[in-house]
């Protein structure tokens, strides 16, 4: 397909970088760029989903928006991936956490995802419910977390396409037979989309609330405690 796609107005391929971080909320991707990027142009901002090009400490990277869920995050990734010469997908996002030991503010790195969903099987013929991210480039966040010296869970996820469960309890069984950690809505369908086109793809969470102890982080927290995850994004970005 020739650039720009359906949903993205970029024409020039020399505007994006090699590596994309992206979180769900694409006003986060414009404060990453605004906060931790210089050199600064803006990639997209059809329907919103802003993306920006700039550079960290003199490396070119890229931040743009997913939306939420799966179907949102399965096309952005794949005109990304397919159309624009992009190798490695950072997801940063929040996540709910399924077990008392994983608490508020914690960072996770997907170990791999487990889902419900039907997206890896529609979108290429993949069978299973657990899908994993790319080895290097999750290797490459544990190195970058490491030197930064940022903690770092890496766990199993569930990637839900339910946000409201009408039986909230769900989350006991899938924690219990699954052995997810956290909940969260896009991975899945990222880790099917790099999978299928070759390419890398990972994921990093901060924990924002928790379904046992509903616990949970105000959105001006949500900010704060974003920032280990978005340095040790950024710094595996380079
Ligand atoms: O914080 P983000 O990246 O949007 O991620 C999580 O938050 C949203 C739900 O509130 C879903 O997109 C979920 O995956
Ligand atoms: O998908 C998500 C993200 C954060 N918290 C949740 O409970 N679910």
């Amino acid at each position: 397909m020739p650039i720009p796609t359906p949903h993205i107005e970029l024409s020039d391929i020399s505007q994006i970088a090699k590596t994309v971080i992206m979180p769900g909320d694409p006003l986060r991707a414009k404060l990453i760029a605004d906060s931790y990027l210089s050199n600064v142009i803006q990639i997209n901002s059809v329907r919103n989903m802003l993306g920006y090009t700039g550079e960290y400490k003199g490396h070119k990277v890229s931040v743009m928006g997913s939306g939420m869920g799966m179907p949102s995050m399965g096309i952005y990734s794949y005109e990304l991936y397919s159309f624009y010469g992009v190798e490695n997908i950072i997801r940063v996002g929040s996540a709910g956490s399924y077990s008392a030991d994983l608490g508020l503010y914690e960072v996770v790195l997907a170990k791999d995802a487990w889902s419900e969903s039907s997206y890896a099987k529609v979108q290429g013929g993949y069978d299973k419910p657990f899908i994993e991210p790319s080895d290097a480039l999750n290797a490459r966040i544990l190195a970058a977390a490491s030197s930064i010296n940022t903690p770092v869970r890496e766990l199993r996820i569930h990637s839900s396409d339910v946000f409201y469960r009408e039986r909230f309890e769900d989350y006991i069984d899938i924690n219990r037979e699954y052995g997810c950690a956290c909940v969260e809505m896009e991975a899945f369908a990222l880790f099917a989309n790099a999978k299928a086109l070759n390419k890398h793809a990972a994921c990093l969470l901060t924990i924002s609330d928790s379904l046992v102890t509903h616990e949970a982080t105000t959105s001006e927290e949500r900010q704060n405690s974003f920032t280990k995850m978005l340095q040790i994004a950024l710094e595996a970005s380079i």
